[in-house]
C-alpha cells in the first residue's frame, strides 16, 4: 500500500515537473523575458536605464532610491490591469479571498497613493492596477510597470488586462478573450508617433494562455466565453462608429458596413487600450473583456447598474481562476520538492 502510495507521489511529481517545464516555455518567447533557462526577468529595452543614477517612475509615486523595489515586488507573479480604480480595488480583494491569503482585504492599501493618476494594490504574488482610459494613458502606466518589475527582478511574470467592450455580434456579458489586438484597419499592429515618425510594432498575445483561459472557462458557470479579434480604437464615439456622440460624420449604414467588416475581420469586440498593452507586454500577456451590449444592436449602454456590475466580474473571476490553478500549483510543486 505505502509503495503505491510512493509511487503515484512520483508520478504526480514528474507530471507536475513537465508541467512546470511547458508553462515556462510558453512565457519564454515574450518581449518582457529573453530565453534564460527556467527563470526569465522582467527586461526592459532601453539601455540608458542603465546609466541612471535614480528612477523615478512618477506617476506611480515610487523611485528606485526611496523604495526597495526588490522587496516590496520581486515575488510578484500576476500583475493584472483594467480602466477603473475601483474595480481595481475590488479584484484585489477577491483574489486575496481566493488565494486564501492571511490578512484582512478590507485593509489592502493603495501603494500608489502619492498620485492620483493610478491605484494600485499587491496582494501575495498578484498586482492589480489601474490605467485608465485610452492608449496614452494606459502606455504611460505600462512604462512604469514594465521599469518597476525590472527594478523589482520580477521572473515569470504574467499581464492581463481585464475589462469592458462593446460585443460585436455577441451577446452583452460574453467575454472575449483575445486572440490577436488589431487597430482601426483590423491590422494586429500598434503606430505610435516616435521622433515625428510612425513607428509600427506587432501586438501579438500569448496563444497558450488564451487557450488556458478558455479552458478555465468550460470549468466555471455562467461564464460565456469565447476566442476572438479584439479592435482598439482611440476614441469611445466616433472612433468605435457610435451614432450618439456630440458628433457624427457618418450614417447608421456606413456603421453597419463597417461593424460587418470588423465581423468578417474576426473582430469580436472593441475597446481602447488592448494594441498597446500587447505590442508593449507581448507574448506574456492575455486581454480578457466582457461585453456590454452588441453594437449590431444599438451604442448606449442600457443594461441596468447591478448587470453591469455582475458582468464586469466576469473577467475577474475567469482570471482568478487561472491565476489560482497556477499559484497552487506553484505550491504544490515548493511542497512536493521540498519532501523529496
Ligand atoms: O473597462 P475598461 O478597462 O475601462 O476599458 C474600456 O472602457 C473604457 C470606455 O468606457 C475604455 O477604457 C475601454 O477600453
Ligand atoms: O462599447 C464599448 C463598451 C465599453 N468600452 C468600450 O470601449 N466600448
Amino acid at each position: 500500500m505505502d509503495e503505491k502510495i510512493d509511487a503515484s507521489n512520483k508520478v504526480q511529481t514528474i507530471q507536475m515537473f513537465i508541467n512546470l517545464v511547458l508553462f515556462s516555455r510558453s512565457f519564454s518567447e515574450s518581449n518582457l523575458f529573453p530565453r534564460k533557462g527556467f527563470q526569465n526577468q522582467v527586461q526592459v529595452k532601453n539601455p540608458n536605464l542603465e546609466t541612471m543614477e535614480e528612477d523615478i517612475l512618477y506617476h506611480l509615486s515610487l523611485s528606485t532610491k526611496t523604495h526597495n523595489l526588490p522587496e516590496m515586488f520581486g515575488d510578484i507573479k500576476f500583475v493584472c490591469v483594467g480602466g477603473s480604480a475601483n474595480r481595481m480595488k475590488a479584484f484585489a480583494q477577491f483574489i486575496h479571498k481566493e488565494l486564501e491569503l492571511s490578512g484582512n482585504p478590507e485593509e489592502i492599501t493603495d501603494i500608489c497613493e502619492g498620485t492620483d493618476r493610478y491605484c494600485m494594490y499587491k496582494v501575495g504574488p498578484v498586482l492589480s492596477i489601474s490605467h485608465g482610459m485610452g492608449v496614452p494613458s494606459i502606455s504611460i502606466m505600462l512604462h512604469e510597470l514594465i521599469k518597476l518589475l525590472h527594478h523589482a527582478q520580477c521572473q515569470d511574470v504574467v499581464l492581463f488586462r481585464l475589462g469592458t467592450s462593446g460585443g460585436v455580434g455577441l451577446a452583452p456579458g460574453t467575454v472575449v478573450v483575445t486572440e490577436k489586438a488589431v487597430d482601426y484597419s483590423f491590422q494586429p499592429q500598434f503606430e505610435q508617433v516616435v521622433l515625428g515618425k510612425v513607428i509600427t510594432r506587432s501586438t501579438e498575445l500569448d496563444e497558450e494562455v488564451a487557450s488556458e483561459l478558455l479552458q478555465c472557462s468550460s470549468e466555471l458557470q455562467n461564464i460565456p466565453t469565447v476566442i476572438g479579434n479584439t479592435m482598439c480604437t482611440h476614441d469611445f464615439y466616433e472612433g468605435q462608429g457610435r451614432l450618439d456622440g456630440a458628433l457624427c460624420s457618418f450614417s447608421h449604414e456606413d456603421k453597419l458596413e463597417y461593424l460587418r467588416k470588423a465581423y468578417d475581420a474576426g473582430v469580436r469586440n472593441i475597446e481602447m487600450e488592448s494594441t498597446v498593452f500587447a505590442a508593449m507586454c507581448r507574448v506574456c500577456a492575455a486581454v480578457v473583456c466582457v461585453t456590454l451590449l452588441n453594437r449590431f444592436e444599438g451604442d448606449q449602454i442600457k443594461s441596468p447598474h447591478d448587470v453591469l456590475v455582475e458582468y464586469q466580474q466576469r473577467p475577474q473571476i475567469l482570471v482568478s481562476h487561472f491565476i489560482k490553478k497556477i499559484f497552487l500549483f506553484y505550491q504544490q510543486f515548493v511542497v512536493l520538492f521540498s519532501y523529496n
